[in-house]
């Protein structure tokens, strides 16, 4: 079984116009609201290709229960923690001739709630997948991830990490099965900007050596690298098509990737070209891409 912990959901609240002016009052042409957050996104792309996937995590107010609620409406097996406290984030994004986003900060999470969350990940069995994605609300400390991985050294589950900055440099001692930043987040890992493929190389080995077993770097439009395992490096360009909303393209990509190497019974290379198809699938449509999307993609790879 998969679990996707998301510390901190949120109602992506997604507006699109044709030009967006900092500043100034900007009127949307079409909105829509969708469940967010990296693993909620990572699970109902899971779900989506048939994969039982279920989502852990806190939600809080009104803004909580609707994430619940179009989270169960789109298919998704929730086991949620609720908080009495607050409210879930909204995040807004705005796709425009660049996009644009602005993510909430989130409900403070009591000590407690920290605590039944923690029994939930205890109770995962050996063989089992955890995910944790997205960032933490700025009152948990900063080494939430490094605490959850050390739990679970030598337990045999395989632990996939998809976050920035500290939260991610943090977990990497711990042998992470999968980690997956983006080319600027890699880059902000080492303080540098990153722009050839030798250079992304030289970063994602750097995190291979301490310790991370797969480093899938994604590219946006320019595709993915995946430094794998077997110790082979494996690149791919993204297909051609026109980009609608990227949110979701990431976590799209590591569902790909986690359904991908199960269906092919551990091949990276299978697992690449099915995480770009379902990362490309969700970039040239509104939302999180469904199995038709991504298989039609597959096939062109
Ligand atoms: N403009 C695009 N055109 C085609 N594919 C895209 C585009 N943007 C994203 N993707 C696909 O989604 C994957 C993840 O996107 P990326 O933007 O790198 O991740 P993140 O959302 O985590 O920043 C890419 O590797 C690619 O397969
Ligand atoms: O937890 P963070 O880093 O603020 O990110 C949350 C946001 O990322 C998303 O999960 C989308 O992520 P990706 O575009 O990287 O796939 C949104 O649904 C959500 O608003």
């Amino acid at each position: 079984m998969i679990y996707t912990v998301t510390f901190n959901p949120s109602l992506d609240y997604v507006v699109h116009m044709k030009k967006f002016a900092a500043g100034a009052i900007n009127r949307a042409e079409k909105e829509t609201i969708y469940p967010g957050g990296k693993g909620i996104n990572v699970a109902l792309v899971l779900g989506n290709l048939h994969i039982p996937a279920r989502m852990l995590g806190f939600m809080a107010g009104f803004t909580g229960q609707e994430i619940e609620r179009l989270c169960e409406e789109n298919g998704g097996d929730c086991d949620f923690i609720r908080l009495d406290k607050g409210y879930s984030r909204i995040n807004m994004k705005i796709s425009a001739e660049e996009e644009t986003a602005v993510n909430g900060m989130g409900p403070v999470i009591p000590k407690d709630k920290l605590k039944q969350l923690m029994k939930q990940i205890e109770a995962l069995d050996e063989g089992d997948t955890l995910v944790l994605a997205g960032s933490i609300p700025s009152t948990l400390p900063g080494d939430m991830y490094e605490q959850i991985l050390k739990r679970m050294e030598f337990r045999h589950i395989r632990t996939v990490v998809d976050a920035t900055g500290d939260l991610l440099r943090n977990v990497i001692a711990y042998r992470p099965f999968l980690i997956k930043p983006n080319q600027d987040e890699l880059g902000e890992l080492f303080s540098v900007v990153l722009h050839r493929d030798e250079e992304i190389i030289m970063c994602a080995k750097r995190l291979q050596t301490m310790g991370a077993r797969n480093v899938l770097v994604s590219l946006g439009g320019d595709g993915a690298l995946l430094l794998g395992e077997d110790g082979k490096i494996y690149r791919r360009p993204s297909p051609q098509g026109r980009l609608v909303n990227s949110v979701g393209a990431g976590d799209s990509m590591v569902a790909g990737f986690l359904a991908g190497f199960e269906a092919s019974g551990g091949s990276l290379e299978e697992a690449l070209k099915w995480g770009i198809a379902a990362g490309s699938a969700t970039a040239f449509q509104d939302w999180l891409a469904g199995e038709k999307e991504i298989k039609k993609l597959y096939k062109t790879l």
